[in-house]
């Protein structure tokens, strides 16, 4: 595996020598001939995966994975199943095995049947991008680190057009900061910035590190491409309709999933990233540990915050030591989390053969936010 290390380091590989996880040792252990790659497009059909820097290669979803929905019996559940950026190991054009990941993001899909989607596999950080203009909307971060919350991934707030917000206001870049200090206090790291300005994005070195695995998140026009260009040194976002153009034989095509990047670490782009729902799954009281704290003090232990009497997140509202907005913010994240949560306990309710997970995960709700 030695010769191909190089080519697996770019897209991630975690490993600068041997493998340490004993999970991963004892697969790569029981299948000899098979050879890591890292999953870059997930279809109906397979998979396509890379084992370095050139255009992935189709393979062959293990059988049990293609069994379709409906056919219960040996059914492999969705997050069994290999997601962009799980590593896995291929053998004769097929996946044998998955290798186990050590982040997972997964957001809520809408739809008339709740599901969870599995985003991203095996990511380190994932940098919340957010301009320093109109756009700015502490609420939208918090909104992300939320989901990014729990999937064993870390979380860095990334403020870029820091050169213009302060051209236009001194003091722009403090208040903003100032206006994420809930989240700051929370553990995030929070970096303002020019994402045009190559020295600026050494503030974003201590993620960068080669076989680290990061994505960008952030809403259009937030800068995600002009950092991805400033990280790789040259415009590759806009220069997609030329290469489509000069036909086959080059494959760095328009869209990559794995983009590997000078610092040695690898920047993956997924379209699923763009809309974030919860999944159920969060603990809104991690990300808000502010209002938790305050909780203790209400009069009533499953007070909601809204209207009972003796609420100390009220009273701290009410004195100015609690931002209206995060407040605000909180009830609204609280509620589509405990939304979610009753359609993912709903759905494992009717599942027979999970009867039982279900009904103690409705108990657990109820617990925590009421009867719903
Ligand atoms: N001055 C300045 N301009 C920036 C900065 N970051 C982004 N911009 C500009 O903001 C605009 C939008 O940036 P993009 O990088 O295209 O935003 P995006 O997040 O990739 O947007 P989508 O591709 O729609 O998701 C572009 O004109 C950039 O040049 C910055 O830090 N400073
Ligand atoms: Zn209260």
């Amino acid at each position: 595996m030695t010769e191909d290390l190089a080519g697996l380091r770019a897209i991630g590989w975690p490993y600068p020598g041997p493998v340490t996880d004993p999970q991963w040792a004892a697969l790569l252990a029981a299948h000899p001939l098979a050879r890591p790659a890292r999953v870059t497009e997930q279809h109906r059909s397979g998979y396509v995966v890379a084992e370095g820097v050139e255009a992935g290669v189709a393979v062959e979803s293990p059988p049990d994975w293609q069994r379709p929905p409906g056919y219960r019996k040996g059914m492999v559940p969705a997050e069994q199943r290999a997601a962009v950026g799980d590593w896995v190991l291929v053998e004769a054009g097929k996946i044998v095995a998955l290798l186990p990941r050590h982040s997972a993001i997964k957001r809520g899909a809408a739809g008339e049947h709740y599901k969870q989607q599995l985003i991203a596999a095996n990511i380190d950080t994932v940098f919340v991008v957010c301009g320093l203009d109109a756009d700015f909307n502490p609420r939208r971060i918090e909104r992300y680190l939320l989901l990014v919350q729990g999937s064993g991934a870390g979380a860095v707030v990334v403020l870029t057009k820091a050169d213009q917000a302060a051209a236009g206001n001194p003091d722009a870049i403090a208040e903003a900061l100032a206006a994420l200090a809930g989240t700051a206090a929370q553990g995030a790291a929070v970096v303002a910035l020019n994402a045009r300005d190559r020295d600026d994005l050494g503030a974003l070195a201590p993620w960068l590190q080669p076989g680290r695995s990061i994505v960008l998140v952030g809403s259009s026009g937030a800068g995600k491409s002009t950092l991805t260009n400033t990280l790789l040194g040259v415009e590759r976002m806009k220069t997609g309709a030329v290469r489509d153009s000069d036909a086959r034989g080059r494959h760095t095509t328009t869209h990559r999933a794995l983009i590997p990047l000078p610092s040695g670490a690898c920047l993956i782009d997924t379209p699923g990233m763009r809309e974030l729902k919860p999944t159920g799954e969060e603990d809104v009281a991690e990300n808000f540990s502010d209002i938790e704290a305050l909780a203790e003090q209400c009069r009533f232990r499953d007070c909601k915050h809204e209207r009972e009497p003796g609420c100390a997140v009220r009273a701290a509202l009410e004195a100015g030591t609690l931002d209206g907005e995060r407040y605000a913010n909180f009830l609204k994240l609280r509620d589509e989390v405990a939304g979610a949560a009753g359609k993912l306990a709903n759905r494992m309710a009717q599942k027979s053969d999970e009867k039982v997970q279900g009904k103690a995960l409705h108990k657990r709700l109820d617990e925590k936010y009421g009867r719903h």
